[in-house]
């Protein structure tokens, strides 16, 4: 089968909606090229990413290719893209040089193209993500391990916003917790929960895609039996009180559901949550506050931020 390649230029900031875009109109997997993935703050604290080429990064900016089947439906999937990508303006999205181009590429070449950036990670003090097809030994005894085979489903777990999430996951999930997990992708977060000490954990998304990559995350990383993944909106229908709620999801989103986490999370219960562009920290922290949440932490890397707040006791 014949694949095009529909190359976006555009900015951090609109990483996630234009990669959820892509994926809304039938992309099989996205490729983010972020040439600050060759240069993170973490490498210094945590460790590095393994053998990226420069050479394959943008110099600025950032390039998020997709593919799309070469049908008769094409013309009309790049129009509807285009215009999708336009729409973000509304909500004050910079799209930077916001290029399209489209290129052709044969199945073969789309199989192992994505696969080169995706290297094993060091995220953390403890957790270390490795894609599938990598062959990784842990270098301390301590390491925790998450294998990830990415799909379609959003990241590979080393997004800043997902780091973030995995970091605060380290400092504030308490032995037993149960969790929630608002916006699973790939599982990665349910996953990172579960193997730090999580009793359960629930993994929800929106996207059939999304469960379906969790699913098998989870399994992967053997830890199915403390992890339920299934198709939900936000909060709706969640009927147990978590003593920790995790969502990396848009900041639009976040204050939108502020109100129903705090009223679902345990006395003393806390919320983790990233995909917040700088621009959008004070529009989060109104919400979470007149929510009732008291805010402990905010930590920021690169453009992104995240918040820990705590429902008091
Ligand atoms: C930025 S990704 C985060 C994925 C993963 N948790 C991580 O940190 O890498 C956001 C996820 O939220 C999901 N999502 C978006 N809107 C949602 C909704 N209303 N209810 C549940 N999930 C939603 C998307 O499908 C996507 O998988």
């Amino acid at each position: 089968m014949k694949w095009s390649e529909i190359c976006i230029h555009t900015t951090q900031e609109a990483v996630e909606p234009v990669s959820h875009i892509l994926h809304e109109a039938g992309a099989s997997g996205v490729v983010i090229e972020d040439p600050d993935d060759l240069y993170r703050d973490w490498e210094t604290t945590y460790g590095e990413i393994y053998e990226l080429s420069p050479g394959d990064y943008p110099e600025e900016g950032v390039l998020l290719k997709a593919y799309l089947p070469v049908n008769s439906f094409l013309g009309e999937a790049v129009e509807e893209i285009k215009e999708a990508i336009n729409q973000l303006l509304v909500y004050d999205i910079d799209l930077g040089n916001n290029k399209v181009t489209l290129s052709e590429v044969n199945e073969e070449e789309w199989a192992t193209a994505w696969k080169k950036y995706y290297k094993p990670v060091k995220v953390s003090d403890h957790i270390t993500i490795t894609p599938t097809w990598e062959d990784y030994s842990p270098v301390q005894d301590s390491e925790i391990i998450i294998e990830l085979d990415p799909g379609m489903a959003f990241g590979t777990g080393t997004h800043p916003t997902t780091v973030l999430c995995i970091q605060a996951l380290e400092r504030h999930l308490n032995q037993g917790d149960m969790v929630l997990d608002v916006g699973t992708g790939t599982g990665v977060l349910s996953i990172a929960a579960a193997k730090l000490g999580a009793s359960q954990v629930d993994a929800l998304d929106l996207d059939e895609v999304a469960v379906k990559s969790a699913k098998i995350n989870t399994k992967l990383n053997k830890v199915h039996d403390k992890v339920s993944v299934r198709q939900n909106n936000l909060l709706e229908n969640t009927d147990h009180s978590p003593d920790l709620i995790v969502a990396n999801i848009l900041a639009e989103v976040i204050t939108g559901m502020s109100g129903e986490a705090f009223a679902s999370l345990k006395p003393g219960g806390k919320l983790i949550t990233s995909g917040i562009i700088q621009t959008k920290r004070e529009m989060v922290r109104e919400a979470l506050q007149s929510s009732g949440f008291y805010i402990e932490e905010i930590i920021e890397m690169e453009d992104w931020l995240s918040f820990t707040a705590k429902k008091p006791e």
